[in-house]
């Protein structure tokens, strides 16, 4: 994605809903960070000033400048950390501030390395608190403390995901989009969504585990249900039938996959459809009920496993995010969460599974930070304390 551009009126409306929402009085200190710290990922967002006075950048501390220099001159930070660039966000406001926000994530597993290396960057002596969100706000609080003296806010990580969907969604014309001509792989397409009339809507969080939300409003929803069949399973399972290395590595093995050397399909036992309860052959009828036989799982390869753990772990999460969107009479569904990173097959097929049996009344929708909300609605909690 391109960095944004908006026209005077968007920005205008922008500034207005900054400063009708929250009139600014001070500023907190910078820097001002955002991070979600999750089970499997943690997602930092960084706030960049780009309206700082002359006065200011003289009173500036050369800590701060290195720090912003780090994060926003580099794409990589030691050997896990990336800055996802193409999600950057110009010409944003909060708290009446005007900047840019970077998008950076890394392995929660290395969090002990990112905070030796926030310590060796002088980040103890500049701030004390900081905004976060995710389980491992609880679970790190006390390293935070010990290793950098830094205070964190904690704020839960579903208020926190909803905020921050709804401020990039408001911030980002471009956030939103469905898949378009779903019946030819070919001529399948991303095209932009329009969001404007959202509620209520279904909120599936495909992260470690999935938790889906029925959003009725800015500060009104419930979470209505999850699993734990979510984007660690696929990678656990996925690490251990083919020895893949990275989620990237699975998603390039289930790309030129095929999940029907693994799976039974309905034809595989009907020899066709199952007409009368309109079930087409070439639904899977059995994951991975092909791998019953020896000469079945010699004949499967790395690459048709990982296809089929990725069709498996999607759509169960497609038959439930369909269940409760019927038993809560939505029709608007928002898919998030970073397993949906680089995986256009587990959009699709989302999309079609939910095209298929919802007769086509359920709108499928996925949004372009993926797994960033969290972060992003935490870093809007920013305040002077
Ligand atoms: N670089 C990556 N490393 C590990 N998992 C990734 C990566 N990119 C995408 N994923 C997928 O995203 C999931 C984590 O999603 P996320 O929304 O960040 O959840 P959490 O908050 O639980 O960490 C992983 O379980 C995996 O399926
Ligand atoms: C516990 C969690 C909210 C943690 O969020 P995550 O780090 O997976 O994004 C999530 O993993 C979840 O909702 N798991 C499903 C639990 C269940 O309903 O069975």
């Amino acid at each position: 994605m391109a960095p944004r551009s908006y026209n005077k009126k968007q920005k205008r409306a922008m500034m207005q809903n900054s400063s009708k929402e929250e009139p600014v009085v001070s500023h907190p200190p910078m820097p001002w960070f955002g991070m979600d710290i999750g089970g499997t990922l943690c997602k930092l967002v960084y706030f960049e000033p780009k309206d700082v006075t002359p006065d200011e950048a003289l009173e500036e501390k050369e800590t701060l400048k290195n720090i912003r220099k780090y994060l926003t001159k580099n794409s990589a930070y030691g050997k896990t950390g990336h800055r996802d660039t193409h999600l950057q966000m110009d010409d944003v406001y909060i708290r009446g501030r005007r900047g840019t926000l970077h998008f950076i994530r890394f392995p929660t597993s290395e969090m002990d390395n990112f905070l030796t290396l926030a310590r060796n960057k002088g980040m103890a002596t500049l701030v004390s608190t900081v905004c976060a969100t995710g389980g491992g706000a609880y679970k790190f609080e006390q390293n935070f403390k010990k290793e950098v003296n830094m205070r964190l806010h904690k704020y839960d990580e579903l208020d926190s995901l909803v905020k921050g969907i709804l401020y990039v969604e408001m911030n980002n014309p471009h956030e939103c989009y469905y898949w378009a001509n779903l019946s030819d792989d070919k001529l399948c397409e991303k095209r932009e969504f329009d969001f404007k009339d959202p509620y209520p809507f279904l909120l599936v969080n495909i992260g470690s585990g999935v938790s889906v939300l029925a959003v009725y409003g800015p500060n009104n929803y419930k979470r209505v249900s999850g699993t734990s069949l979510g984007g660690g399973t696929f990678l656990g399972l996925c690490s251990l039938l083919t020895g893949c290395n990275s989620f990237d590595e699975a998603i390039e093995l289930a790309t030129i996959g095929d999940n029907t050397r693994v799976d039974k399909l309905v034809k595989d036992i009907y020899g066709g459809d199952y007409e009368r309860f309109y079930l087409p052959g070439d639904l899977v009828a059995s994951s991975f009920g092909q791998m019953i036989t020896r000469e079945r799982c010699m004949r499967a390869r790395r690459e048709d496993l990982a296809r089929a753990t990725l069709v498996t772990i999607t759509n169960n999460i497609g038959s439930i995010a369909r269940m409760c969107a019927q038993n809560e009479k939505i029709n608007n569904l928002v898919f998030v969460g970073n397993f949906l990173r680089v995986n256009p097959i587990a959009m699709k097929l989302l999309a079609r599974a939910m095209d298929y049996w919802s007769h086509g009344t359920i709108q499928p929708v996925f949004l372009e930070h993926e797994g960033y909300f969290g972060a992003v609605g935490c870093l809007l909690e920013i305040d002077d304390s």
